[in-house]
């Protein structure tokens, strides 16, 4: 399969056929149940039945892509962490032991670990997908943090990957991330392409404290004020990482391949952002799966008109939200495809008396 260029991946997207809805929740509706009781997994239902019209969705393989980058603008100390642990959560991952390992596989999904652009040279794993496009991004409070040339090179070999998968089999996508100081660079875009004002973007992140916060906002202002970009590309280039760009990809190609894709919490909220603003057709494809607990990222749903399904209070990254929202779809999808009509039920006990 050739890979797409960005404008025909971009191109390629097409919104899902609205005009099947209404048979799709009446569906759902004359299903063995009171009307509305399965609440919002109806709702979810009729998205899978959307999205895979006129097959029924398919749920048995997901995965998730956990995508690594640094970012230049750690240098202005906005992490309580150091940008060393980034690859050191890369690692975790690749050995099985990290917060998203245990939590893919209570939830069936696998892990993909990707290097999108850590700052060092990961030791070579046979499942560690090397896609380093730079040792960490550019600081943005004094220059773009990528090229666009970077940008667009992240999207597109982040999209070829997901639509690789998808042609192996893959049926729900779900991505998630890990790169230190990445709530800056989201918050930024959560920002610009909200757009929303930036001290509500701007929060605690891995735990800083108040005075953190707003030294945190200090910076992020700067940042802020050296670009006036408000196009979706221009804006990930100015203030994203190698990460998010990748995570924009995935998303992307899930939506051009016509599959789920689950999104995780702030920061992978702000590649959907990206994909949206770039694509607005994206949106059908999108699983908002929890809500974080991450300062900004009540605002960014709103932004997006998205309610998610989980409130756990997480705020981890890596995919970890994404992937507990895994069964949910399987759920919604088996009320779709395996659920019983009430009619039959009534007219299966009236036979039977
Ligand atoms: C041990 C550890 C594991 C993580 N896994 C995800 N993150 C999350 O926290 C980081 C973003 O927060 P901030 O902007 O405050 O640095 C990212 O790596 C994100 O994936 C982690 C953070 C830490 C410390
Ligand atoms: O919600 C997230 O994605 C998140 C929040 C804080 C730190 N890392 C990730």
């Amino acid at each position: 399969m050739p890979s797409l260029s960005y404008d025909l991946l971009l191109q390629s997207i097409t919104p899902v056929d609205r005009s099947r809805e209404a048979a799709l929740r009446s569906r759902v509706d004359g299903k063995a149940k009171p009307v509305g009781s399965l609440g919002r997994l109806e709702d979810l239902a009729v998205q899978l039945g959307l999205i895979w019209q006129p097959a029924p969705p398919r749920t048995g393989r997901a995965a998730v892509f956990m995508f690594a980058g640094d970012h230049g603008i750690a240098a202005e100390n906005v992490s309580p962490f150091p940008a060393s642990v980034t690859a050191l959560m890369v690692a975790a991952c690749l050995n099985g032991t990290a917060g998203i390992n245990l939590l893919a596989q209570a939830a069936g999904a696998e892990v993909v670990v990707v290097d999108a652009g850590v700052n060092g040279d990961l030791p070579p794993h046979p499942e560690l997908i090397n896609c380093k496009i730079r040792h960490g991004s550019r600081n943005s409070v004094v220059e773009p943090a990528l090229t666009l040339a970077e940008a667009r090179q992240a999207i597109t070999v982040a999209a070829e990957m997901v639509r690789r998968a998808i042609d192996d089999g893959l049926d729900i996508v779900a991505i998630g991330e890990v790169g230190i100081s990445n709530t800056t660079a989201a918050a930024l875009l959560a920002h610009r392409l909200g757009p929303a004002p930036l001290a509500d973007c701007v929060g605690p992140g891995t735990g800083l404290d108040a005075a953190g916060v707003a030294h945190k906002l200090a910076v992020a202002g700067r940042a802020a004020a050296r670009s006036a970009a408000t196009a979706p590309l221009d804006v990930l280039a100015e203030f994203g990482g190698y990460e998010i760009a990748m995570m924009c990809g995935a998303i992307l190609g899930a939506a051009s391949k016509r599959r789920p894709v689950m999104i995780d919490g702030f920061i992978a909220g702000s590649a959907a952002l990206v994909a949206i603003r770039l694509v607005p057709a994206v949106r059908d494809y999108c699983v908002f799966s929890h809500r974080s607990a991450e300062r900004g990222h009540g605002q960014m749903l709103r932004s997006l008109d998205a309610e998610p399904y989980l409130d756990l209070g997480l705020r981890l990254g890596e995919g970890t939200g994404a992937v507990l929202a895994v069964p949910l779809v399987r759920a919604a999808a088996g009320i779709l495809n395996g659920m019983a009509d009430l009619a039959d039920v009534l007219t299966a006990s009236e036979a039977a008396s």
